[in-house]
């Protein structure tokens, strides 16, 4: 198998990567941490999927940081052909989890496995080994290089025992014996199947089967005959029974004719008695009716003595018929008086409510006089009232007039008494106005002289101010006192005047006031006036109305004494009526009797001849009955001759013995049936018995055939658990010996390599015993543990180690050693000094020299570099932190 190309994705630090790879030594160099075991693990990981992940490194650290999806393809030779291998994964931004979302093998377009497991096994197939051998073997890990040097022996045996395929025989001797297990169990069935059929055999058999059935047959052939012999004997009781059947039934049937007869024979002897009862019914009842007949006819020939009529009972109707006739000619009368009476009554009442009627007009007409008198007379009185308040009027007039007067204003005067006052107003006015205007003069005079006076006893002149000596002063004080006088004289004549006018204003106001009463009087009088004049004009009117109403009551008087002269004619008539009527009814009476009379007189005849017809129906029933008895009896004593006949039958046969017999036979009948019926039941237990036993003897031939072949079963399972113990032993005894040619073949390629790789003088040789014990042994023959090694020893022994595995490997594999995986280091010089260095260098020569196809190495180391075929540099771009290859 040879790698030839890697794609990757966002693997850790890588964001792309599409790499080839040649044949030969490859080595990847770079600074730490710039992404070159990244690329060894993501070949690891293309090839077993997430199962090259442990717990603590899953998926999601894989992914590139901050990437949702990831990806590797990895492209490989094998066997000639062309694979590739797809790995994608997802991160789940929600859950944080990442998961693997594709796994596909291809072959060219030929899809070889689409799913995670299936290409899991594809790639063990291929490469004969899991992720676990590959860790072992071909893949050195940076750190894990002294691994299988410190593994417990076991484990060391494990891991060497898969490698090279030992395991397989392991497995197929504990499959061999898990196989003898099961035959074993299968061994303890068939015995235990062998002695249950022998023992069931051995039951069978002690039973005698074979006698014991040919005694049964016998036996049931003899009941057989017995049954049918029985049989035959009931049928025969069956035919008895019939017969006697039929023959009770025929007494049965006479016993019930002769009832049913004797049935008759007793109906009809109770239809005569009835008969009979009813002839002596019929002779009472016609007894009764004569008797009746004769007391009609008494009290008929008494009534006609009474009505005294002699006539006979035939010429009765026409009498009859003569009086009613007469007495409807009463009623006819007595109807039309009443008639009459009637009429006459409701004459009689109209006129009494007419009178009424009159009477009430009047008694109005009279209140309606009196009514209008008392009106008449209060207004009279108004009238008077009204005439003396006139007068009174006219006397305050003349007493006014003359108060007038007296004030010496005549009627003429007062009539323009306020255009009198008016004037007066005016010139009072105007003595006001000269009043004031003198006061104010004579106010301003008095305070000059005043302030004169006063300035000049200051000796200041009042004019101008100056010394007074010589001025004229003094007289101009006297003018000024002269116009006071004056003044003051005038005002004195201005308020005499005054107080005149006022007298005068007093006296036209007082005229004035009664010239106001005089109108008023006036007034008044004048509207009494006119009220005595309308109260006049209803007296007037008042008096032509009781005129009028008292003319009316003479009419109406005279009406009412016509109404009662009718009444009174009236009554006379209604009384004459009246004795009318009593006489009619008197002699309706008398006829109406004598009618009844006769009616019943008619009546009587009537009954008598219906009594007559009703009795001689009855002789006539009373004959048919004695013919119908005559017929009865003829009847009776033919059904007495019947019965005395079948009689006379019965007493021949003998019924009781006859139901004997019938119950003995039916018994003998049903007890034979019972011990059929017994016969046949153990009729069927014989057949039970023999179907037991033939099924027994059939059984017994099966279980024989049984036997034989468990037997041979078991023959046949004895050799095969025989077979399995030497196959068993035989894996064993292989595997052994292919371990020990193993370890040998290892042992001497191991220190075959030692020899190559140690050049220190300080170890012989190592040894790998049969249990898989690794020990080192110094010059003089010393042994010492892999423990007490140091650590670059270690990694020298564990180079050593898988370096001689892988070409056992390819050993084993023979011409097929292409088809082992290259052979990959992770800095394997870590521990190393110069000299081993150089001898790694050699080492890594010899395995290609001895045919493996690729050598795959991770280092900084520079002389490993340039002993190789092909170099990647690798470098991680210190901003975006992506690694890249930088050549190759
Ligand atoms: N999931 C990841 N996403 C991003 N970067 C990662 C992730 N996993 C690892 N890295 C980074 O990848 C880089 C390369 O690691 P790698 O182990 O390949 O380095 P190296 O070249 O083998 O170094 P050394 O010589 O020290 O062994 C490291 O710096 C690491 O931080
Ligand atoms: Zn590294």
């Amino acid at each position: 198998m040879k790698l030839k190309n890697l794609q990757i994705e966002n693997i850790r630090s890588y964001e792309n990567l599409d790499i080839s790879f040649d044949d030969g030594v490859t080595v990847v160099s770079g600074n730490n941490g710039s992404g070159k075991s990244s690329l060894l693990e993501a070949c690891f990981i293309a090839l077993f999927g997430s199962r090259a992940l442990t717990k603590d490194y899953v998926i999601g650290d894989m992914i590139r940081k901050g990437s949702s999806k990831a990806s590797i393809n990895l492209e490989f030779e094998y066997d000639g052909n062309i694979f590739e291998i797809e790995q994608a994964f997802r991160m789940s931004s929600k859950t944080g989890r990442a998961t693997s979302t594709r796994s596909v093998v291809r072959s060219g377009n030929e899809v070889i496995a689409d799913q995670a497991t299936q290409t899991y096994e594809f790639v063990c197939n291929m490469l004969g080994m899991d992720e676990e051998a590959y860790r072992n073997c071909v893949y050195i890990r940076q750190g894990e290089i002294d691994v299988l040097i410190n593994a417990r022996s076991q484990d060391r045996q494990r891991m060497i025992d898969d490698l090279l395929q030992i395991g397989r025989l392991e497995e197929y001797q504990e499959r061999s014996v898990s196989a003898r297990t099961g035959i074993g169990r299968h061994q303890r069935y068939t015995d235990q199947k062998i002695g249950d059929i022998k023992s069931e055999i051995e039951t069978i058999r002690s039973q005698d089967p074979y006698d014991t059935l040919s005694a049964l047959k016998e036996e049931s052939k003899k009941l057989q005959v017995k049954i049918s012999q029985l049989q035959e004997k009931r049928n025969k009781a069956l035919v008895k029974i019939n017969s006697l059947e039929t023959d009770i039934r025929e007494y049965d049937k006479v016993m019930d004719d002769l009832s049913s007869l004797k049935g008759q024979q007793n109906k009809l002897m109770d239809r005569k008695a009835s008969l009979y009862q009813s002839i002596e019914s019929s002779g009472d009842k016609i007894r009764s009716y004569k008797r009746a007949m004769s007391e009609l006819e008494a009290e008929t020939r008494k009534l006609k003595t009474n009505l005294g009529i002699s006539a006979d009972a035939e010429n009765m109707g026409t009498v009859a018929s003569e009086i009613e006739t007469f007495e409807r000619n009463i009623s006819d009368k007595i109807n039309a008086l009443n008639h009459e009476i009637s009429s006459l009554e409701k004459e009689r009442k109209q006129k009494k409510e007419s009178l009424e009627s009159l009477e009430k007009q009047l008694n109005s007409k009279n209140r309606r006089i009196a009514d209008l008198k008392r009106h008449l007379d209060s207004r009279s009185r108004e009238i008077e009232d009204l005439e003396r308040s006139v007068r009174q009027m006219e006397q305050k007039k003349n007493d006014t007039v003359a108060e007038a007067k007296d004030l010496g204003f005549s009627p003429e005067k007062l009539e323009e008494i306020d255009e009198i006052m008016g004037l007066l107003r005016d010139q009072q006015k105007r003595l006001h106005g000269k009043e004031s205007g003198i006061r104010t003069r004579l106010e301003e005079l008095n305070k000059k002289i005043q302030t004169n006076r006063e300035m000049l006893e200051k000796g200041i002149c009042p004019t101008c101010g100056q010394d007074l000596e010589g001025s004229p002063v003094s007289k101009q004080e006297n003018e000024d006192l002269m116009k006071v006088k004056e003044y003051s004289s005038e005002l004195l004549d201005i308020e005499r005047k005054q107080k005149e006018i006022e007298e005068r204003i007093k006296k036209v106001d007082l005229a004035r006031k009664l010239d106001r009463k005089l109108q008023d009087y006036t007034y008044q009088k004048k509207i009494a006036e006119t009220n005595i004049q309308s109260n006049g004009k209803m007296i007037d009117d008042y008096n032509k109305q009781i005129a009028e109403l008292e003319e009316e009551i003479v009419s109406l008087k005279d009406q009412k004494e016509e109404v009662i002269r009718a009444l009174d004619s009236l009554s006379d008539s209604s009384r004459s009526l009246n004795s009318r009527n009593t006489n009619l009814k008197t002699e309706y009476s008398q006829v109406q009797k004598k009618l009844d009379g006769i009616r019943h007189i008619m009546k009587n005849t009537d009954k008598v001849q219906e009594y007559l017809s009703k009795a001689e129906q009855l002789e006539n029933g009373i004959k048919s009955d004695q013919d119908k008895v005559q017929m009865l009896e003829e009847n009776i004593s033919d059904l007495q001759r019947r019965i005395s006949e079948l009689r006379k039958k019965l007493e021949a046969e003998n019924i009781d013995e006859m139901k004997k017999n019938y119950r003995l036979y039916r018994k003998a009948y049903d007890n034979m049936g019972n011990d059929i019926e017994k016969m046949n039941e153990k009729m069927n237990e014989l057949s039970r018995q023999e179907g037991k036993l033939e099924a027994d003897i059939s059984r017994l031939s099966t279980l024989e055939k049984d036997l034989q072949l468990m037997i041979n079963q078991k023959k046949y399972l004895e050799r095969v658990y025989e077979e399995g113990r030497s196959l068993e032993d035989m894996y064993k005894r292989l595997r052994t010996e292919l371990r020990l040619k193993n370890i040998d073949a290892l042992d001497s390629l191991m220190n075959e390599i030692f020899s190559l790789m140690y050049t220190n003088n300080a170890y012989a040789r190592i040894e790998l015993d049969q249990d898989y014990n690794f020990t080192v042994y110094e010059k003089d023959g010393t042994p010492l543990e892999p423990k007490l090694l140091s650590g670059g020893e270690r990694a020298i022994f564990n180079l050593v180690l898988r370096c001689a595995i892988y070409r056992l490997m390819s050993m084993g594999r023979g011409n097929d050693s292409i088809d082992l995986p290259p052979l990959i280091m992770d800095e394997p010089t870590v521990f190393l000094d110069r000299g081993h260095i150089h001898q790694l260098i050699k080492l890594i020569d010899m395995m290609r020299n001895v045919g493996v196809g690729q050598i795959l190495i991770v280092s900084h180391d520079e002389s490993l570099i340039d002993s190789a075929d092909l170099v990647f540099s690798v470098e991680k771009d210190p901003v975006t932190n992506i690694s890249f290859i930088s050549s190759g």
